[in-house]
């Protein structure tokens, strides 16, 4: 299955949302502290509804601790606004990570300069980012596509 990483999100209802996209598509969700809400968060909860067994989730308590348990040989894909490479130009494999940043500031130089990144065209006029759960839902369900929407993706 493919993981989403949010680092250190700030909006429990994004992350709600985020969470019922993954129970839907069986990906696993992976949340960066510090988180700008409570784990128990009524927002958080009502925004992932009902879907929150079926979620494979992990809490890390710091970016260190992330890097340290991600398995050797892990591949890692920053989304960001402000890289070149689009999306839809590399290759998804069935486990790979989607890293994402917080709302307010996106991911930092030292955390977007560690990994292959990648952006999702913005062609309006009107905006200089999407919205963090809009962004998963666009790089996730490219990702699935790519792999056939297989259960084992
Ligand atoms: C609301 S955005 C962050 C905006 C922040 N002010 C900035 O300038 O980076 C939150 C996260 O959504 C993802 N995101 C938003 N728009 C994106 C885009 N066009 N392409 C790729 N990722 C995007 C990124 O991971 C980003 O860190």
């Amino acid at each position: 299955m493919f993981k989403v990483v949010l680092y250190q999100p700030e909006i429990p209802q994004n992350a709600g949302n985020i969470a019922r996209t993954c129970a839907a598509t069986g990906a696993a969700l992976h949340l960066v502290r510090p988180l700008g809400f409570q784990w128990n968060s009524p927002k958080l909860r009502r925004a992932g509804l009902d879907y929150w067994p079926a979620l494979d989730y992990v809490l890390h308590d710091s970016w260190q601790a992330f890097l340290g348990a991600l398995p050797q040989g892990s591949r890692v894909w920053a989304f960001s606004s402000k890289v070149p490479r689009l999306y839809t130009e590399v290759q998804y494999r069935p486990g790979d990570y989607l890293l994402f940043g917080p709302e307010s500031r996106g991911l930092p130089p030292e955390v977007l300069g560690r990994f292959p990144s990648v952006t999702i065209p913005m062609p309006g006029q009107g905006g200089r980012s999407l919205n963090l759960a809009v962004a998963v839902g666009v790089g996730l369900y490219e990702a699935l596509r790519q792999v056939g929407f297989g259960a084992e993706a």
